[in-house]
């Protein structure tokens, strides 16, 4: 009997030995491949996947000017024939009864940003694309979040045949996108001025100059970094705002401040994209629910060769997560109210805020910065002060408040407002 009961001991401790050990291989070994191989789905395999790998020297110039030129392109011409669109989008709220989830609508309202910027008239075919994206990365994240079985992506599952005909159908998609432009271009017409556009046009530029394909972007590296911008601006931008409504409703104080900020500046009127700059109350809420809530709250960094940080020794091949959330709530840094909201600390500017210190990075920094953050304020300018001149707001009382990161930080139940027109 007693030799009976050791051996089930025995069996159960070694059984609890081989769940912690395969827990610990999960967490060391196999999740953070499982994640490098998460970012090269996403297309991160461009610029970020480069990056991730230290390559940083290999960035090539023609990605460089491709990336820089929608930027200029968004503020001068793309962004103001959004405005329209984006009008008619919040003007929908008027339909809507009194209690409005905002998060979906949000969801919908960059989506069709993002779209519209890459992919310009043709943004319908463009969000279907966007939209089959975003259900790779939800099987993709249901995969990251399971214990991780080495060669589980050959097995002919459900979510691997999926994710299989996703890929097949956006790549597609983009292909014929592509195809079309470069029929249009051969009958005499232009690129266009969307993303698409420019990074065809700065491509075939770079490759005529220097006379030879092996130069410039393929079309593979296209598609990805129109899929990079997808993936990289959409669901960001719309937790940004999300958290930004959340906690105005929160601080009603905040929200009136702010309110007469945008009236006193453009009445009734719709505002002007370079007029935005001129909103210095809205700025300073921005920047602080960035701090609060950077939509992504962590980094990575791989490092490439033997590096000494600090008194750290990081070997070659290190993989370094910065966890840009918790420096954004360190007491040390921040104060005794680094919890609380107060974008009062923006009053003066970033670099008063943070004393010049890297403390503050929800675009993330250095040469790398996000591409995308010009775009991302005027953006979310835009919204809110569109939002304040129509509405008051404050959260319904079913709303439950639990920040939820699965790639951005999100609200895990949603945003429901009462929103009263005014
Ligand atoms: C609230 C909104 C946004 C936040 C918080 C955000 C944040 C970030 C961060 C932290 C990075 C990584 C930077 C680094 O590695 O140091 C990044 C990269 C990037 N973002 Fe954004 N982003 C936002 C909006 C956008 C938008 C609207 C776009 C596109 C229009 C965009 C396009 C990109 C791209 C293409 C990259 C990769 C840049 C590269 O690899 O060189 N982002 N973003």
């Amino acid at each position: 009997m007693e030799t009976l009961s050791n051996i089930i001991i025995a069996t159960i401790s070694v059984a609890i030995l081989l769940v912690y050990t395969w827990k610990v291989l999960n967490w060391a070994w196999f999740r953070p491949k499982k994640l490098e191989k998460f970012l090269r789905q996403q297309g991160l395999c461009g610029n970020s996947y480069r990056l991730l790998h230290g390559d940083l020297k290999e960035f090539s110039k023609s990605i460089k000017e491709a990336q820089s030129k929608p930027i200029d392109n968004l503020s001068n011409d793309i962004a103001p024939r959004i405005i329209p669109y984006f009008i008619q989008t919040i003007s929908k709220y008027d339909e809507r009864s009194k209690e409005l989830d905002i998060w979906p609508q949000f969801q919908k309202l960059t989506s069709d940003m993002i779209s519209r910027t890459a992919f310009g008239s043709s943004y319908e075919e463009g969000r279907r694309i966007f939209e089959l994206q975003k259900e790779q990365a939800e099987i993709i994240m249901k995969q990251f979040n399971s214990i991780y079985i080495p060669g589980s992506r050959f097995l002919p599952t459900k979510s691997n045949k999926k994710m299989k005909e996703t890929e097949k159908e956006v790549q597609e998609s983009i292909r014929r996108l592509i195809d079309n432009r470069l029929k249009a271009k051969e009958a005499g017409q232009e690129f266009g001025d969307d993303l698409l556009g420019t990074l065809l046009e700065s491509n075939s530029n770079e490759i005529e100059e220097q006379g030879s394909k092996e130069f410039g972007l393929t079309i593979d590296e296209v598609i990805r970094e129109c899929k990079l911008f997808y993936f990289a601006g959409q669901e960001t931008t719309s937790v940004w705002l999300v958290w930004t409504m959340i906690l105005l409703s929160r601080h009603q104080d905040w929200q009136a401040k702010a309110r007469e900020e945008v009236l006193q500046a453009f009445g009734s009127d719709q505002p002007a994209f370079d007029e935005l700059s001129r909103l210095k109350i809205v700025t300073m809420i921005l920047y602080e629910s960035l701090r609060l809530y950077p939509p992504l709250a962590t980094r990575i960094r791989r490092t490439n060769e033997e590096t000494r940080l600090g008194n750290l020794y990081l070997p070659n091949g290190s993989l370094i997560f910065i966890p840009t959330i918790l420096l954004h709530h360190d007491k040390e840094i921040w104060g005794e109210d680094a919890e609380e909201f107060k974008p009062e600390r923006f009053k003066e500017g970033v670099l008063k805020a943070t004393k010049g210190q890297m403390i503050f990075f929800p675009f993330g920094a250095g040469p790398r910065i996000c591409i995308g953050h010009n775009f991302a304020m005027l953006e979310a300018k835009m919204a809110v002060a569109l939002i304040l001149q129509r509405f008051v707001f404050e959260l319904s009382p079913s709303y439950t408040h639990v920040p939820h990161c699965i790639v951005a930080l999100q609200p895990k139940f949603g945003a429901p407002l009462l929103l009263q027109r005014l």
